[in-house]
C-alpha cells in the first residue's frame, strides 16, 4: 500500500487565496487594511527566513505588513514596551512575536503582555483558555492547520482515536484540544509514555510533534492511518549540507498509512496561511464588521 500524500503546500496556497479575496470587503466594510505586525529579536537564521514569508505573504494577501527587526541584545523590558504600544495601535489587529526568543528573555512574560484580542498566534493564556473551555479566540495556526488538513482529507473527525505525539504549549496541546473539540478520542503521549509504539499503533490520526528526525517507524503505524507530521527537523544531507526531515520515518510510513503530510510540503505552509486567516478575523472582530464564519 502507498499512503496518499496531503499536500499542504496547495491546501495553504489556496487559503491563502480565499483570505486575499475577501480582504478587500473588510476594506470597503471598514475603511482600513487588516495589519499584521511580527517582532523578531535578533538573528536566529531560520527565523528570519519565517519572517520574511510572513511579511511577503502579509502583503500579498492585501493586508499592511509591519515587521520590527531588533537586535539580540534586546532588553526583555525594550520588548515588552513595544508590544505595549502595538496593543494600543488601532491600526495593529495582529502582533506576533517570533519565538524562538534570545535566552535572556522570558517568552511567556512576553506573550501575556500581547492583548488577548490581537494574538494571532494563540498563545496567550487567554485564548489557551478559551480554546480549552470552547470560547471563541485564537487558536494556534499550526494545529489549527493540521485540523484543516485532516478535515479535508477524512471529513467528520467524530469517534475517531487520534494520539499526538508531543505536549508543547504551541503544537501538542492545543492539538489535543482542537482534536477533542471534533469528538474524536484523545490520548496525548511524550517521551516518558510507555509502550509508545502500541499506542501509536492504536491511531486512526496519527500526530507527530516532538522535534525527533524519523522517530515514529512504519510498524508504529495502524494500516490505514491517517499521518500528519509537525515535526521540521534539520538534518545531514550526507553531501556536505543539510536538509528538512520530519518526526516520522516517510519511506516506512508511506507504505502503511492511509495518508500522511510531508516534509516540506505539508503542514509547514499552513502555519502562514492560517496566520492570514487569523489576522483577517482578529481585523472584523475589533472593527466590529459581521462575516461569515465558514468562508474563512
Ligand atoms: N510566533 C511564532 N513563532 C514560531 C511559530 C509560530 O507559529 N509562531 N512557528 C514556528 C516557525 N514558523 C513560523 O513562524 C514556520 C515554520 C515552518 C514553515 C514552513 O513553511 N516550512 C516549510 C519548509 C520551509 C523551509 O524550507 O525551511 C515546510 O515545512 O514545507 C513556516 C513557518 C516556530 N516559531
Amino acid at each position: 500500500m502507498s499512503a496518499r500524500i496531503i499536500d499542504g503546500k496547495a491546501f495553504a496556497a489556496s487559503l491563502r487565496e480565499r483570505v486575499a479575496a475577501i480582504v478587500p470587503a473588510f476594506e470597503a466594510a471598514a475603511g482600513r487594511k487588516p495589519g499584521l505586525t511580527v517582532v523578531i529579536v535578533g538573528e536566529d537564521p531560520a527565523s528570519q527566513v519565517y519572517v520574511r514569508s510572513k511579511g511577503k505573504a502579509t502583503e500579498a494577501a492585501g493586508m499592511v505588513s509591519t515587521t520590527h527587526r531588533l537586535p539580540e541584545t534586546t532588553t526583555q523590558d525594550a520588548l515588552i514596551a513595544l508590544v505595549r504600544d502595538l496593543n494600543a495601535d488601532p491600526a495593529v489587529d495582529g502582533i506576533l512575536v517570533q519565538l524562538p526568543l534570545p535566552k535572556h528573555i522570558d517568552e511567556q512574560a512576553v506573550i501575556a503582555t500581547i492583548d488577548p484580542d490581537k494574538d494571532v498566534d494563540g498563545f496567550h493564556v487567554v485564548n489557551a483558555g478559551r480554546l480549552a473551555v470552547g470560547q471563541e479566540g485564537f487558536v494556534p495556526c499550526t494545529p489549527l492547520g493540521c485540523i484543516m488538513l485532516l478535515e479535508d482529507r477524512l471529513g467528520d473527525l467524530s469517534g475517531l482515536n487520534a494520539v499526538v505525539v508531543g505536549r508543547s504549549n504551541i503544537v501538542g496541546k492545543p492539538m489535543a484540544q482542537l482534536l477533542l473539540a471534533k469528538s474524536c478520542t484523545v490520548t496525548i503521549a511524550h517521551s516518558r509514555t510507555k509502550d509508545l509504539q502500541d499506542v501509536c499503533g492504536r491511531a486512526d490520526i496519527l500526530v507527530a510533534a516532538v522535534g525527533r528526525p524519523a522517530m515514529i517507524k512504519g510498524d508504529w503505524i495502524k494500516p490505514g492511518a491517517t499521518v500528519i507530521d509537525v515535526g521540521i527537523n534539520r538534518i545531514d544531507n550526507g553531501e556536505g549540507g543539510t536538509k528538512l526531515a520530519g518526526d516520522v520515518d516517510f519511506a516506512e510510513a508511506i507504505e502503511v498509512a492511509g495518508a500522511i503530510t510531508p516534509v516540506p510540503g505539508g503542514v509547514g505552509p499552513m502555519t502562514i496561511a492560517v496566520l492570514l486567516r487569523n489576522t483577517l478575523v482578529s481585523a472584523y472582530r475589533r472593527a466590529g464588521v459581521p462575516y461569515e464564519k465558514g468562508a474563512i
